[in-house]
């Protein structure tokens, strides 16, 4: 079970997240969000990590020239597109991405990720009328499809207290948060990292899908 921890605004922060095990880092290129980062912070973060944490980009809707702005300065291992965009605008950066999908009400899932073929993995979030993520909102866990052959990440409203239940009932092959391991936003608590993490390994230990471990694979 993987561990995305976004919204990481800091040096200090993004080396707190790593030491507690976290597999991914977010970064948020969206100025309207509390945990916006600019590509030169940014890039300072990237040189104070492993290279062999995962550095993940995150827009929603950005023009091209603002993403291949931040590709020019910041060595992102992946993309998320967090918006309405579309296969072919996420694909025309030639980059590893994971597509979110809100889970609106009556949103199929399965139709929707079927839309993005080539993409890493799909992150379900919840749904807020005008918020495109980061809301601290949960969804209904049921609705996250199972057996499916893609990467699914599970967002959205998770936290220490939450995430067993959430992998126990959504099995999905990652999990991850923001604001439920905030001391406020765009400000990590380490307490609260470190806490998240352990649940996560408690309930999906030595790395195994819940699949995996009830399946005895
Ligand atoms: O984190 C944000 O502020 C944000 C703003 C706009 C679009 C996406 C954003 N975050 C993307 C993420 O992947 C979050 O981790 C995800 O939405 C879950 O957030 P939370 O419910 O706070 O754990």
């Amino acid at each position: 079970m993987r561990v995305k921890i976004c919204g990481i605004t800091s040096v200090e922060d993004a080396r707190l997240a790593v030491e507690a095990g976290a597999d991914a880092l977010g970064l948020v290129f969206y100025p309207p969000s509390p945990r916006n980062v600019t590509p030169e912070q940014a890039a300072e973060i990237a040189r104070a990590v492993s290279p062999f944490v995962v550095l993940t980009g995150l827009f929603v809707d950005a023009h091209p020239q603002q993403v291949e702005a931040v590709l020019d300065l910041v060595p992102l291992n992946l993309l998320q597109f967090h918006g309405g965009e579309n296969a072919p605008y996420c694909r025309q950066f030639r980059r590893p991405y994971i597509k979110a999908l809100r889970m609106k009400p009556g949103l199929n899932p399965l139709d929707a990720m079927a839309a993005f073929p080539d993409a890493r993995g799909i992150l379900l979030d919840a749904y807020r009328k005008g918020v495109p993520g980061g809301t601290g909102d949960t969804f209904d866990w049921q609705r996250v499809p199972q057996a499916s052959e893609r990467q699914i990440i599970l967002a959205g409203g998770l936290n220490p207290h939450n995430v067993a239940a959430a992998i126990a009932e959504a099995q999905p092959d990652a999990v991850d948060v923001s604001g439920g391991v905030e001391a406020a936003p765009g400000r990590k608590d380490a307490v609260k990292v470190r806490e998240f993490i352990r649940a996560v390994r408690a309930a999906a230990p030595s790395g195994a899908s819940p699949t995996e471990l009830t399946q005895g694979v």
